[in-house]
C-alpha cells in the first residue's frame, strides 16, 4: 500500500480551520469539499485514460479521453458524504456507490449496515472516501469488500489519517495482489484512548451533519 500526504499551502490552510473546534457546520461542509477536490487531483494521477484525436477548429489534436467502464466512488456513510460532492465534480462521469459502516465507540470495530455496490467490479478503478482514517479498521474492511467484487485498483482519499490505522492497513493488505492507495491531507500524531485522532479534528460525522 502507498500513502500520498498532500504537501500544498491551500491543503494545509483548509485543513486548519477544518481542525479549528469554532468553524461551525456551514463552513467545515463548504471546506471539506473543497479540500476533497485538491486531494482528489492528486488521486486521479493514474486515472486510466486512452488517447483520442479531436478536431480543433484549427487542426487535429491528439488528447486523451477516460476510458469505460468509469470509475467507481464510493463514499462511506455517514461521514464519507461530505466528500461526494467534491470528488464528482472533479469525475462527473465517474458512478457512485455506497458503502455504510459504522464503528463501535466502544470495541473500534466497524459494522456494515448499507451496501449498494455494483456484484461485479472487474476492470474498475474504485475511489474510497471516507474523511478519517483512525484505526483503519473500517478502510481495510471497505477495501477487502470493494476486492471480494473483483475491484482491481483502489484508491483512498481521506482528510486525516494515524499512524496507527495506515500501519494496521499496511498489515491487513499486505497479500493484497492490486495497487492500494491512501491519499491524504495530513498524517497526525497519534490515537488517544478512545481511538480519535490527535489532534485531528474530532468526529467528522458530527461536525458535518450533527450528534446523533
Ligand atoms: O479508522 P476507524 O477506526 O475505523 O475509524 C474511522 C471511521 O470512523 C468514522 O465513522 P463513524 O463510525 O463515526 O460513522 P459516521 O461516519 O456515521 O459518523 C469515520 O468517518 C470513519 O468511517
Ligand atoms: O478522530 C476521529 C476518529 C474516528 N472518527 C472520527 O470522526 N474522528
Ligand atoms: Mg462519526
Amino acid at each position: 500500500m502507498k500513502t500520498l500526504v498532500v504537501d500544498h499551502p491551500l491543503v494545509a490552510h483548509k485543513l486548519t480551520t477544518l481542525r479549528d473546534a469554532t468553524t461551525d457546520s456551514p463552513t467545515f461542509r463548504r471546506l471539506a469539499d473543497e479540500l476533497v477536490t485538491l486531494l482528489a487531483y492528486e488521486a486521479t494521477r493514474d486515472v486510466r485514460v486512452a488517447d483520442v484525436t479531436v478536431t480543433t477548429p484549427v487542426a487535429q489534436a491528439e488528447g486523451v479521453r477516460l476510458t469505460r467502464p468509469q470509475p467507481l466512488v464510493v463514499p462511506i456513510l455517514r461521514a464519507g458524504l461530505g466528500m461526494l460532492d467534491g470528488m464528482t465534480r472533479l469525475l462527473p462521469t465517474a458512478e457512485v456507490g455506497f458503502l455504510g459502516m459504522v464503528r463501535n465507540e466502544g470495541t473500534l470495530q466497524a459494522t456494515t449496515y448499507a451496501t449498494r455496490l455494483p456484484d461485479d467490479l472487474s476492470g474498475r478503478q474504485c475511489y474510497v472516501l471516507d474523511p478519517m482514517l483512525a484505526t483503519g479498521g473500517t478502510l481495510a474492511a471497505a477495501i477487502r469488500l470493494l476486492m471480494g467484487r473483483g475491484a482491481d485498483d483502489v484508491t483512498a482519499i481521506c482528510l486525516l489519517a494515524a499512524p496507527e490505522g495506515i500501519a494496521h492497513m499496511e498489515e491487513k493488505l499486505a497479500d493484497c495482489p492490486v495497487p492500494v492507495r491512501v491519499v491524504t491531507a495530513a498524517v497526525d500524531s497519534h490515537l488517544n484512548e478512545k481511538g480519535f485522532i490527535v489532534p485531528g479534528l474530532g468526529d467528522a460525522g458530527d461536525r458535518l451533519y450533527g450528534v446523533v
